[in-house]
């Protein structure tokens, strides 16, 4: 198709673009350039980026705008012309591109790559965050987002130890589709673990309240479910008072059945091992150590079993009922002490009290969430001068920032590795040593 025949789309009731512009709703070809964070790719048309979903670089497809905006314009796929070598079949049909775009379910948008190829575009992310946020270039550092033990088996399917299914009105249940919030039926749940997939009422309910279903898969019980009313969501939470227990190699951690836990079920004993590894060269058992946003202190545990019977740790976490639980999580080691606060508060404290001296040989694990630690968190672990940092990642422009912050003060990047922890999704957990 040429420029010329890039007729609008027949319902587009917008105006017409002039020649070289876009405007909503008309197709064009594109040839995709690279991957983009978040899930997408991008690619150029007359100069201007365009976002799309559900491709791969150098692919050749049909897309339809959905969005112009001054420096880039958005597009949905409609069809491949020329496939990548890596393309698959869409690991879940209700995603897959023969779909109408709006008809798509979200949450697997890597699920139509094989996974070593999704593999290479997390890593590719990396290099490109670290690129432009923190002037590093890390192709040495890390050249491989290690595979979690069991996915390649498994295709990137059946990992998810926790899944949120929207109800609608009608009584429409399923996953949101993908940058929507309509809910679209599906027949399958191929990331989630089986039993959670057996539970999940996936033909329907009767209408009535909307709202979600929360899905649960313990290591130690049977998985479970529970309605979330629309109205007891977001900023008037109905929490659960029910506990479970995870396990991490032989070690049990309890916690609220809705409380945070990793969601891959490998992906909570791989953190807690790499964060080992990572600590061990430089950990001091007699002094001081911090696990930040430290959830039910699954981290703090990793840092109080290498200091042994002794170790001193402190987690630091928001949520009170989390807290609780890590406490009693904690109990084996006399000196682990579980604090309730937001990490920025607990941090000026520490240092206006002058607590900051116990932990110039220590080791502070950070956890934070998608919008990372920021700067006045940074600015306030520089002025405590640990011996040494360990930031686990999610969100790899976040963890490149806060590396820039830290680059700044005087802190070097000296490990860095990366798990794909989210297969058939974008998402990538990262662990990062900073060293004075
Ligand atoms: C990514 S989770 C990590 C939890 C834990 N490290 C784990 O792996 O199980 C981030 C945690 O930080 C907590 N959190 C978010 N913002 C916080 C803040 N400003 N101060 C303290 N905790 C916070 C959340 O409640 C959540 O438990």
């Amino acid at each position: 198709m040429s420029d010329d025949q890039h007729a609008p789309h027949a319902t587009d009731t917008s105006p017409r673009p002039h020649a070289g512009e876009l405007a909503t709703g008309q197709l064009i070809e594109l040839t995709v350039d690279n991957v983009a964070h978040g899930g997408i790719c991008v690619a150029r048309h007359d100069g201007r980026a365009v976002f799309v979903p559900d491709t791969a670089p150098g692919e050749r497809i049909l897309a339809r705008v959905t969005e112009v905006k001054k420096r880039f314009a958005r597009a949905e796929t409609l069809r491949v012309i020329e496939a990548h070598e890596e393309r698959r079949d869409h690991i879940w049909p209700e995603a897959a591109i023969d779909r109408d775009p709006a008809d798509r379910a979200g949450g697997a948008e890597f699920g139509h790559l094989t996974l070593s190829y999704q593999r290479e575009l997390k890593r590719r992310v990396l290099a490109d965050s670290f690129a432009r946020f923190a002037k590093l270039d890390i192709a040495d550092d890390l050249t491989a987002v290690e595979a979690c033990p069991g996915d390649d088996d498994l295709g990137g399917t059946r990992w998810r130890t926790r899944v949120t299914l929207h109800v609608d009105e009608h009584g429409n249940v399923g996953p949101y589709a993908a940058r929507s919030r309509r809910v679209i039926p599906v027949a399958s749940l191929p990331l989630a673990v089986p039993d959670i997939e057996e539970l999940a009422p996936l033909d329907g309910v009767a209408p009535g309240e909307s709202g979600c279903y929360e899905l649960v898969q313990p290591s130690e019980l049977d998985a479970r479910i529970r309605f979330v009313p629309a109205t007891r969501r977001g900023a008037n939470p109905v929490r659960s008072e029910r506990v479970i227990i995870e396990t991490v190699n032989d070690r049990s951690f309890h916690l609220a059945e809705d409380g945070f836990w990793q969601v891959h079920r490998q992906a909570a004993t791989t953190l807690f091992n790499a964060v080992q590894d990572a600590a061990r060269d430089h950990f001091d058992p007699e002094a001081q150590h911090l696990d930040l946003y430290g959830g039910v202190g699954l981290l703090a545990a990793a840092l109080g079993e290498l200091g042994g019977k002794r170790s001193r740790v402190e987690s630091v976490e928001a949520v009170e009922s989390a807290t609780e639980h890590a406490q009693e999580n904690l109990a084996e080691w006399v000196g682990a002490r579980a604090i309730t606060a937001r990490v920025d508060h607990y941090l000026n404290r520490l240092l206006n009290d002058r607590g900051a001296r116990a932990l110039r040989c220590g080791t502070v694990v950070l956890d934070p969430p998608r919008a990372g630690a920021g700067l006045e968190v940074i600015e306030s672990l520089d002025a405590l001068d640990p011996r040494q940092l360990i930031y686990v990642a999610c969100d790899p422009v976040a963890l490149a920032r806060d590396t820039a912050y830290l680059a700044e003060r005087g802190w070097k990047l000296t490990s860095l590795r990366a798990f794909d922890l989210f297969p058939s999704t974008h998402h990538v957990e990262t662990l990062a040593r900073f060293d004075r």
